[in-house]
């Protein structure tokens, strides 16, 4: 028989564990303690526990950490990592250091179904969600993990489509019996999706990124079949409902396409569109795929697109690739040939 693996299980189905196998309710804590306080490779070390409950344990369950199977390092010192999941998936997680910072960008999900016309996961189709335990165990398995200073939901997949997980990985990652960190350096990345777009909001308060990349709904859906079922109209009504003000940041992703949305007609609809929200805009520069007719603007057209909606009041930012020589920057993430589908 296969056994479970502990490793991603919250406190509340810890505490269902050890119900079942007989152990005191305390050893819930101490079993989530030595998961995410520390690192250990097996049962055994779980010294805290008598010898009877840990071979009561081991007859079912397993720590279930799994290292990176592969790295590779750009110029740049981002590092792509390859993690197996579930005997025989993949997926990846990229490492981006910083100045002062050292940003993870995690998959939730092997491949994607949402199908953005840009996008190398999209190209790949979908394979299979990750567990909590897959999602943590980029984090934890990673060499540079004590570096780390955020993280973000920006990998492969489509985080709102995987909402359980994402959740129970996240409140494994702000818990105190957990790592404890504040949801302000977690930030959640969305195509959009109808289903669990509000109960995110509700149910965490890590930042929320929303990827937009047209204000007009139209242009929007030819890139994104997502918008045919949640429009961006939607998605700011139930946006505007909430408070950004605060601690935490709502931001929209624009990838800037040569000749499609990058002139001034579009910066004005997105100063239309977000009026009176507290937001932020990230543009990111299109990162090519093979297949696809869409090109980049150039850096000349990016800079005046952003002085402009920053002159108009919507802060905006121009997001630095990264990693793009080891096909790891945003967008490019596809596990497609260790999954056989090419
Ligand atoms: C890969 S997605 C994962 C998170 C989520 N599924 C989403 O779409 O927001 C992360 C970000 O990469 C962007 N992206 C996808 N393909 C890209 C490409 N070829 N070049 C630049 N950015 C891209 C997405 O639009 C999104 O803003
Ligand atoms: S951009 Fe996000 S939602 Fe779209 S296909 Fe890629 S991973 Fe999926």
């Amino acid at each position: 028989m296969d056994k479970r693996f502990l490793f991603g299980l919250t406190l509340s189905e810890l505490q269902g564990v050890v119900k079942s196998l007989g152990m005191p309710a305390f050893a819930a804590k101490q079993i989530a303690s030595w998961l995410y306080q520390k690192k250990i490779g097996s049962i055994d070390e779980m010294s805290n526990l008598s010898l009877k409950h840990r071979e009561l344990l081991k007859e079912e369950y397993e720590i279930g950490l799994h290292e990176p199977v592969e790295a590779m390092r750009s110029v740049d010192g981002t590092i792509k990592y390859l993690y197996q999941v579930n005997g025989n998936h993949f997926v990846e997680a990229v490492y981006i250091p910083d100045d002062e910072r050292a940003t993870l960008c995690v998959s939730s999900q092997v491949g994607c179904k949402m199908n953005c016309k840009f996008c190398m996961t999209g190209k790949q189709g979908f394979s299979a969600n990750l567990t909590a335990g897959d999602i943590l165990n980029q984090i934890h398995s990673l060499p540079e993990k004590e570096e780390l200073t955020n993280i973000v939901f920006m990998g492969m997949g489509e985080p709102l489509d995987n909402i359980d997980e994402v959740l129970k990985a996240i409140e494994v990652m702000t818990s105190s019996y957990g790592y404890g960190w504040s949801p302000k350096r977690i930030t959640v990345s969305t195509s959009g999706l109808k289903k669990s777009f509000r109960r995110f909001i509700d149910e965490s308060d890590c930042h929320l990124a929303v990827s937009l990349h047209s204000p007009l709904s139209a242009q929007r859906a030819e890139l994104m079949p997502a918008e045919r079922a949640f429009s961006l109209l939607e998605i700011v009504d139930i946006l505007r409902e909430y408070d950004f003000s605060k601690q935490r940041r709502l931001s929209f992703e624009y990838i800037v396409f040569k000749g499609v949305n990058d002139s001034l007609v579009y910066a004005k609809e997105l100063l239309k569109l977000l009026r009176g929200i507290d937001c932020r805009i990230n543009l990111i520069r299109f990162h090519a795929i093979p297949g696809v007719a869409l090109e980049g603007a150039d850096m000349e057209t990016m800079t005046a697109f952003r002085d402009y909606l920053t002159s108009h009041g919507l802060f905006t930012t121009i997001r630095a690739s990264r990693g793009e020589d080891i096909f790891a920057a945003c967008g490019m993430l596809s596990t497609a040939k260790q999954e056989g589908l090419k």
